[in-house]
C-alpha cells in the first residue's frame, strides 16, 4: 500500500492550458496603444511568474524603448480587468486533469493548488470547470506576501491545506514551481506538457509527458 500525501497542483501550463485566453487580452492591450500584435508562442514563455513579471517581459518586448507608453501598473490593471471576467472563454484543462485529480482523491490524497495567478482569477477558473471542492486550499499570487519561487508561497498552501512538506508532491511546468519544491523539502514532479523548456526536467524528482501520469508518478514519489 503506498503512502498517501499532499498533491500541490500549479495551475497555468499544469491544470489549465491558460494560453489562448491570457495572449487574447495581451493582444488587445498592445492594439489598445497601436501596438502590432504578439503570438501565442511569444506569450508562451511569459507565463508562470505572475502578472507582473508577464507585464515586465512583454513591455521589454513590444516597447523596449518606452515610446507606446505601455506603463507597468496600469498594464497590470488592464490586464487584470480584462483577464479576470473571461479567464475560461477559451482555456480549457488539460486532457485527463478531472481523472488524474480523482483517481489522486480516491486513493487518499489531499490536494491544493499553488499558482502565481491572482486569487479572483484563479477562484473563478476553478469554479467554471466545477473543481473547487476537489482542493483543500487554494495558494494564489497574492494570498501571501510571497510568490514562488519563494518557499514561503508553497508552505503556505501547504500548512493552509494541513499537510506537511516531506509527504507533499509539488507538480509544475516552470522553474518557480521546481525551486519553491526545492526550498521548501517537496518532492516535485515536472509537467512537461506545459510552457516549460524541456531542460527544466533535470532540476525535478521526477517528469510526466501528461496528466494520465501523473498519479502513478506522484505516488511513487512518496512510496
Ligand atoms: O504567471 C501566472 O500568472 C500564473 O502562473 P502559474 O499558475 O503557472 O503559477
Ligand atoms: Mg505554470
Amino acid at each position: 500500500m503506498t503512502q498517501s500525501g499532499l498533491a500541490v497542483f500549479d495551475m497555468d501550463g499544469t491544470l489549465l492550458d491558460s494560453l489562448p485566453d491570457i495572449a487574447d487580452c495581451v493582444r488587445e492591450i498592445l492594439a489598445s496603444h497601436g501596438l502590432p500584435p504578439v503570438s501565442d508562442a511569444a506569450v508562451r514563455g511569459m507565463i508562470g511568474n505572475g502578472v507582473h513579471a508577464l507585464v515586465e517581459s512583454l513591455i521589454r518586448l513590444t516597447d523596449p524603448d518606452g515610446r507606446a507608453g505601455l506603463n507597468a501598473t496600469q498594464t497590470v490593471s488592464q490586464f487584470l480587468s480584462l483577464y479576470t471576467p473571461r479567464a475560461t472563454r477559451l482555456s480549457r484543462l488539460f486532457p485527463g486533469t478531472e481523472e488524474a485529480l480523482k483517481t489522486l482523491r480516491k486513493h487518499g490524497w489531499t490536494l491544493a493548488v499553488c499558482t502565481n495567478k491572482p486569487e479572483a482569477a484563479a477562484r473563478h477558473i476553478l469554479d467554471a470547470f466545477n473543481l473547487t471542492p476537489l482542493f483543500a486550499s487554494i495558494g494564489a499570487g497574492d494570498s501571501f506576501p510571497a510568490r514562488k519561487p519563494d518557499p514561503a508561497h508553497l508552505l503556505g498552501t501547504i500548512a493552509l491545506a494541513g499537510g506537511q512538506p516531506a509527504s507533499t508532491v509539488m507538480i509544475g511546468d516552470m522553474m518557480p514551481d521546481l525551486l519553491a519544491a526545492r526550498g521548501s523539502n517537496v518532492r516535485s514532479l515536472f509537467a512537461a506538457w506545459g510552457y516549460g523548456d524541456p531542460a527544466f526536467a533535470r532540476e525535478a524528482d521526477a517528469s510526466a509527458v501528461g496528466m494520465a501520469e501523473v498519479p502513478g508518478k506522484v505516488m511513487a514519489l512518496l512510496g
